[in-house]
């Protein structure tokens, strides 16, 4: 019996009520459905109907956006999580939070919280949010500088996993006849003492089911991909061509292995937004009925708010202001990862500004098609050393979801890419990845009594 062929992971990336701006305008659901917390559940039980991994949550602890433009504001990702784990029964829940507007007391707490509530199906996608925004939200007056964000990044995430292995995976006894509930020499102190935290721990709940949720950093950066390396079990990243993905792939799992990892143990899940039709004439004609009513404008505002550029200097039917577009100084208060992916694309194939606009979506990679077509292209990336699984963000919900699942997902399976059923109850199974042991197994430190 051959070893299991390799299958893509696939998750479902809820922004708000679509990845076009404007899917609040085309009358699919009420515009306020993004407060409902009805209208997760619902997609969530779709995207488990088709066994995909997870639901993913991007977040930021600012109001993203032109408050009148549209839907711009967020729950807070894992309060809604957890109603969809209460909702679902085997699919993951990927929870984005800010490792700069946050204490890792507080948010290892509430993610271990998550796990044991979802049953070992709970991750965290680590951020350190770009953005003057959310600084003034925290007393700042802009975002701390991006060298500053990812040194407290790395300290932030080390206690996170510390604290969540404090607890031993046998420290609970549960003996009532003895009035034992657990070994205190398995439940340990993290006495963490850094350059940003100081932690004593331990953490006040015992080890989660799949042992701790599964780390996800979303950053392409320098800092970014090497946390990432050291750290993540899995990378959500924005490349928008086929070669990038193939060098960011191959790039992210050299640094892993040069940290002692297996490679295979760090999944590259590159985001893609996606228009479905039952022909490709359909898709292109339900993409530009939501670009009509969105606007040229407000696509050129996206495409100057990514490349940190003014409005005024994009010309609709020229190429980007090269002589405008300086190098990584540019990224120090956005996305590094979104910033390259876009220049790379517009840079190599000559892209007007128009034509850039067209091309990316949610600061993804757009495809508009058939089901043929977006099963091809995931093929493409999977097959070509480009990704390992894919983040998925629709153009509209539910329906975006529920084309996927009804149409690609089964050409998928035929192709023997992607799994028919569930052959595990957590978020480490559903991706392939062991269950890790606690650092503090067989440590002989105990808690002080
Ligand atoms: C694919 C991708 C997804 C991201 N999602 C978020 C998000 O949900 N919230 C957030 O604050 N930052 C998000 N970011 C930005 C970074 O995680 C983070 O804010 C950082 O400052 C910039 O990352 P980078 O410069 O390493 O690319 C995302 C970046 C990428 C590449």
């Amino acid at each position: 019996m051959g070893a299991n062929p390799r299958q893509m992971s696939i998750g479902m990336n809820i922004l708000g009520l679509g990845g076009h701006s404007s899917a609040w305008r085309y009358g699919e659901v009420d515009p306020l459905s993004y407060l409902d917390i009805g209208y997760y559940q619902n997609i969530a039980r779709i995207s488990e109907r088709g066994t995909l991994d997870a639901i993913f949550l991007a977040d930021g602890p600012a109001l993203a956006g032109d408050p009148g433009g549209g839907p711009s504001g967020r729950l807070e990702p894992t309060l809604v999580l957890t109603a969809i784990a209460l909702a679902t029964e085997r699919i993951g829940v990927i929870a984005t939070a800010s490792t700069s507007y946050n204490d890792p007391y507080n948010l290892a707490r509430r993610l271990g919280s998550l796990d044991h509530l979802s049953g070992g199906r709970a991750a965290w996608n680590i951020v350190t949010t770009a953005g003057d925004a959310a600084a003034r939200n925290f007393g700042l007056t802009g975002a701390p500088v991006h060298d500053d964000r990812y040194g407290r990044a790395e300290e932030f995430v080390d206690i996170a996993v510390k604290l969540w292995d404090s607890w031993e995976d046998d420290a609970i006894i549960a003996d009532r006849a003895r009035g034992v509930f657990a070994d205190r020499a398995k439940v340990h102190t993290i006495d963490h003492e850094g350059a940003h935290f100081a932690v004593r721990g331990p953490l006040n709940i015992p080890r989660s089911p799949q042992g701790r949720p599964v780390l996800v950093q979303a950053g392409s950066s320098e800092h970014g991909k090497a946390l990432a390396a050291r750290r993540a079990d899995a990378v959500f990243t924005a490349q928008t061509t086929l070669e990038d993905g193939q060098a960011f792939y191959a790039e992210m799992k050299a640094r892993a292995a040069a940290f002692g990892r297996d490679p295979d143990s760090l999944k590259i899940m590159p985001g893609l937004s996606t228009v479905i039709g039952s022909t490709e004439a359909e898709a292109l004609a339900r993409q530009a009925e939501l670009d009509e009513i969105q606007g040229i404008e407000a696509q050129l505002g996206q495409v100057a708010q990514r490349l940190q550029l003014d409005r005024k200097h994009l010309k609709l039917d020229e190429e980007l202001p090269w002589h405008l577009i300086g190098d990584a100084l540019r990224v120090e208060n956005g996305s590094r990862g979104f910033f390259d992916a876009q220049i790379n694309l517009a840079r190599r194939e000559r892209l007007t500004v128009r034509q850039l606009a067209g091309r990316i979506r949610s600061g993804h990679r757009l495809v508009a098609g058939s089901p043929e077509q977006i099963a091809d292209t995931l093929e493409e990336w999977f097959v070509n050393g480009a990704a390992d699984g894919f983040n998925l963000m629709p153009d509209m919900f539910p329906s975006g979801a529920q084309v996927f699942v009804d149409h690609v997902v089964p050409i998928l399976r035929r192709r023997g890419l992607f799994r028919t059923e569930y052959t595990g109850p957590t978020l480490r199974d559903h991706l392939g990845l062991q269950r890790p042991a606690s650092q503090y197994a067989a440590v002989p430190h105990a808690v002080a009594a």
